[in-house]
């Protein structure tokens, strides 16, 4: 492979932005492929992919080219040094490139390879609670999977197209899929390609969602003409599903705390010609109480830690604090109690997160299940899905039933 100059600057500068600015990796690729409209795919895969691959791989990197945050532009280019070594990349002849110790570099890295957080680039405290959490021989191998590029996973939207024909649609788009067994209305791409810009895409017909999120409507076990409530809604990932499994009859509501992502929702259902679903903004307990005892289902996808989607979202490993996972923990159970009122009585409620933490998902539940709210529901099922295990995100979905 040769470098070229612009491609490697626009990667330079982009991790500049994440590791010193805090720019989040996915804002900074999409801005540096916004930098020349002339570049082709093959360009633009070597930008997306190498700022992903260094934010990856970004604790072990740094270790060998002995360099730390926050970053001066020769550290960035000594990082990237060591990117092309350990890729086998032969090193262009430029300024920025000084003396390039290649043997000490594989050396250090054989030497690194063998101590995990430094092999899997995760900070000392991540991999202490991985441990403390799920035990080393589970964690050592959760964490290599969840440092392993994420396929790119279509979700049929079957309001408006079988999963048969929708990959006979792309096909004539040179989007080449193949079936996920276990895995309904999912088609994998076999090579990534720009989903977002084929006219299948335009018209309705998928949603960009990984495997394992596409169970979690599933475990809902809803049915058309139910009143749903999604209350974590988001932009609507699994709100679209939900609005497909109940073939757009009865009524989703969908609430978050944030406006923004209920208007992105909006725009999602438009596309997806999903017409039962309601917004309602979270502003206070009023849209809550409303809803006491009215739902035949409850889904909470919760906010959560994303240590099951770290392949999506590899600077999470840098960004995320354990402050933050205290906090959320706290919002977990929060939302538990307070939005399982709306459960009405034979109606059922799914508490999921896109976490592997037995704290932020079966712990939850069990102090959910012995609090005064939570005695009225009895456990039916559970699922926990494991990156190394399923080849997809990891995830976890319970299943409760209000007595
Ligand atoms: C895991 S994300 C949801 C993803 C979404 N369900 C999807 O499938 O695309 C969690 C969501 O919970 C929202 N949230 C955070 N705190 C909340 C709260 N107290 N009540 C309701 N939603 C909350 C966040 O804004 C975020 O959109």
């Amino acid at each position: 492979m040769r470098l070229h100059r612009n491609l490697t600057f626009a990667v330079i500068d982009s991790i500049r932005d994440i590791f010193n600015e805090g720019v989040y990796a996915d804002k900074a690729v999409e801005k540096a492929l916004k930098r020349d409209k002339r570049w082709g795919a093959r360009d633009r895969k070597f930008v997306a992919e190498t700022i992903y691959e260094i934010v990856r791989w970004n604790r072990l990197y740094a270790e060998i080219a002995e360099v730390k945050t926050p970053y001066k532009r020769d550290d960035i280019w000594r990082i990237f040094s060591v990117w092309c070594i350990l890729r086998g990349i032969a090193l262009p002849d430029w300024n920025q490139i000084g003396d390039v110790p290649v043997r000490r570099i594989k050396g250090r890295f054989d030497e690194l390879s063998k101590i995990r957080k430094y092999r899997e680039s995760v900070p000392d405290w991540m991999d202490e609670l991985g441990v403390s959490e799920l035990g080393e021989a589970l964690w050592s191998k959760e964490i290599a999977a969840q440092n392993q590029q994420a396929d790119v996973i279509l979700r049929t939207n079957t309001l408006n197209i079988s999963r048969e024909m929708l990959q006979k649609k792309l096909r004539t788009e040179n989007v080449i899929t193949e079936f996920i067994p276990n895995h309904p209305d999912a088609l994998r791409l076999t090579e990534r390609a720009n989903v977002f810009k084929t006219e299948a895409f335009h018209n309705g017909f998928f949603e960009v969602q990984d495997a394992s999120s596409q169970l979690v409507a599933a475990f809902l076990e809803v049915e058309p003409g139910m009143k749903v409530v999604d209350t974590c809604a988001g932009a609507g990932g699994k709100t679209l599903h939900l609005a497909s499994l109940m073939e757009n009859k009865g009524q989703i509501i969908a609430m978050d705390i944030y406006e923004s992502k209920l208007k992105k929702l909006k725009v999602r259902a438009r596309r997806n010609k999903a017409h039962n679903i309601d917004m309602r903004v979270i502003d206070s307990t009023k849209p809550i109480k409303k809803l006491y005892n009215k739902a035949d289902r409850v889904l909470i996808d919760a906010p959560c830690s994303g240590l099951g989607v770290i392949r999506r979202n590899p600077d999470s490993k840098w960004k995320l604090q354990p402050e933050f996972i205290e906090n959320i923990k706290k919002v977990q159970q929060e939302v538990l109690q307070s939005y399982s009122k709306m459960v009405k009585s034979g109606g059922k409620m799914v508490y999921a997160t896109c976490s592997i933490l037995p704290s932020e998902n079966r712990k939850q539940v069990d102090k959910f299940l012995t609090s005064e709210s939570g005695k009225e529901f009895t456990f039916v099922k559970e699922k926990n899905v494991f990156a190394h295990i399923s080849g997809f995100d990891g995830f976890y979905m319970a299943l409760l039933e209000k007595k």
